[in-house]
């Protein structure tokens, strides 16, 4: 792209030295900057870009984007100084990729959890109607066939833009976004035209991060006021009005409010709600009537995620006539309330909760379709270096379970012990065990269960992986269950 046409979109900046008449590239990591590339210095929060500038150039950037003056040789080289680089990188971005956004229909789905469940049901939704997609989140990103492995569960700005173009130049026609408050907060989402924008819960979670509930709770809330005010083209806020934060986006966006509750009254809403072992059917009362749900996703918190899966698509066009067909044949999510394929009397679900919400939702899922005479054992675990606050209340969700084993997901740098006895402090009966080594953990709630008995191991889902000091070491918590089921139950 023209260099001078690309520097249009910052209007204060001080140019200094030689503009190159093409950038071919831009770049906010010295790491893979390319040649004839422009290069933008990021203060971050480990380290600071503008230590990194002299590496870019001699990896072949000829432009610097800096908030200071540094020295480089301006007889070659370029330096723009803005007043704030974040933001002059998400027009760079934006603009250097044509703003692909525009011409194409964007999902994001914001909320502590269900994020990954709400964007899967859509994306294989709209798969299943033959649509072209991309879906980005925990998993990567996927773009129709390809698929991308990502840092974060929300890119940085360049990296969207990157994804974003190359959405549209293989013709995608719906991107569906996992959004997360770190996200928005950092701009990772600046310049994104969504056209729907979904909020699924508030709950505790991120407070390492965010200090408090408030300032996590408004951190969400950039998404709905990121919907715009242009009437022009149509904007949905798809909100869950059983969770009070509804309200607060309501207000942060001009675009019209399309709610779904179970408890309260809203547009979508599931009622006569019957929770099985592997499957949940619920009455949609929606404004094309009243249909019967069946599905293969169990608990209440996913009887949410479909509602808001269905209004998200109601939105834009598709019959709920033609949607609910779908949903019976949707396999579950990966790692979500997963059952395991066992050959023993007992039933396994491997599942992602990792915050106090997430937990007591996973038990109530359980206990929703479980018998008297059935034991519920529960391996429950969570972070090294994350969200302390969170964790005696993670104990105190889990205690729910009949027998309660208290583990960690990803020690990291941080005392195992430490972590155990935080979680620990909010147990409300004494029938739990503390064990840090994940593999035990496992190990022992089967061995601990009777014929019939359920057991959940929660935290990481189907991540392949554990974190140990600095280190990702290969793990994973189905095989580990299968394993262990095999020598308990050799028959
Ligand atoms: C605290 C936090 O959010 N950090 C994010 C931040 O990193 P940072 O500020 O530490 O970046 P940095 O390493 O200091 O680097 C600063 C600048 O120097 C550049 N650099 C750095 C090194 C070098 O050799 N050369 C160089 O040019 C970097 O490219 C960058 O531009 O910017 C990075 C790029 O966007 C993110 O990958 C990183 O997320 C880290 C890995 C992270 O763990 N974040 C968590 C809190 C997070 O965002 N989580 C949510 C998920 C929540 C959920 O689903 O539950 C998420 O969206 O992933
Ligand atoms: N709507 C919901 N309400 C409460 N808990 C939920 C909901 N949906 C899922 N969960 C719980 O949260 C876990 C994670 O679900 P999911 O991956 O869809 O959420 P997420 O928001 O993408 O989480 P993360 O960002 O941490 O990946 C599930 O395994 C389940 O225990």
């Amino acid at each position: 792209m023209k260099t001078t046409e690309l520097l249009e979109c910052l209007k204060i900046k001080q140019v200094i030295g030689h503009l190159p008449n093409q950038i071919k590239s831009i770049h906010h990591d010295s790491r893979n900057v390319q040649n004839k590339s422009l290069f933008v210095c990021i203060s971050g929060f480990t380290v600071d870009g503008h230590d990194y500038y002299r590496d870019a150039l001699k990896k072949g950037a000829r432009v610097i984007v800096a908030n200071r003056s540094l020295t480089i040789d301006l007889e070659k080289n370029a330096l723009i100084i803005v007043p704030d680089t974040i933001k002059a990188l998400a027009k760079l971005a934006n603009t250097f990729y044509h703003f692909p956004s525009n011409k194409l229909n964007i999902f994001g789905v914001t909320g502590t959890n269900g994020k990954t469940t709400v964007t899967s049901l859509i994306h294989d939704m709209l798969r299943k109607l033959n649509q072209k997609t991309a879906v980005a989140g925990t998993n990567g990103m996927l773009i129709n066939k390809h698929y991308f492995q990502t840092a974060n569960t929300t890119c940085d700005v360049l990296t969207n833009q990157q994804l974003l173009h190359r959405a549209y130049q293989e013709g995608v026609d719906h991107v569906i976004m996992e959004v997360s408050s770190q996200g928005l907060s950092q701009g990772r989402l600046s310049g994104i035209n969504f056209d729907v924008a979904v909020f699924t819960n508030l709950s505790q979670d991120h407070l390492d991060y965010h200090h408090t509930m408030e300032n996590y709770g408004y951190a969400k809330g950039i998404l709905f006021a990121q919907l715009g005010n242009d009437m022009t083209s149509p904007k949905y806020a798809v909100l869950n009005c059983d969770d009070p934060w509804w309200k607060t986006y309501n207000y942060f966006t001009s675009a019209e409010a399309i709610t779904y509750s179970i408890y309260t009254d809203a547009i979508f809403r599931a009622t006569n709600i019957n929770y099985h072992t592997d499957t949940t059917e619920f009455t949609l009362q929606s404004p094309e009537g009243k249909h019967l749900i069946q599905s293969n996703l169990l608990g209440e918190f996913n009887v949410y995620n479909t509602l808001a899966a269905l209004a998200s698509l109601y939105v834009k066009g598709y019959s709920i006539t033609t949607l609910v067909p779908l949903l019976r044949g949707m396999s579950t999510i990966k790692g979500r309330m997963e059952r395991i394929n066992v050959e023993a009397p007992v039933t396994i679900y491997i599942d992602y909760a990792h915050t106090p919400d997430a937990i007591e939702k996973c038990v109530h899922a359980v206990r929703s379709s479980k018998n008297s005479e059935q034991q519920l054992i529960m391996v429950v675990g969570t972070g090294g270096e994350r969200d302390k606050e969170k964790r005696p209340l993670m104990g105190e969700k889990a205690s729910q379970a009949d027998t309660v084993i208290l583990t960690i997901n990803d020690p990291r740098n941080e005392d195992s012990n430490k972590i155990l006895t935080d979680m620990e402090k909010g147990m409300l009966h004494n029938n739990y065990s503390l064990i840090p080594d994940r593999k035990q953990a496992i190990k022992q709630a089967i061995q601990l269960s009777k014929p019939g008995d359920i057991i959940v191991i929660a935290g990481k889902g189907r991540e392949n992986y554990q974190i140990i000091g600095d280190k990702k070491y290969p793990h994973s918590d189905a095989s580990l269950a299968i394993e262990q089921v095999k020598i308990t139950y050799p028959d």
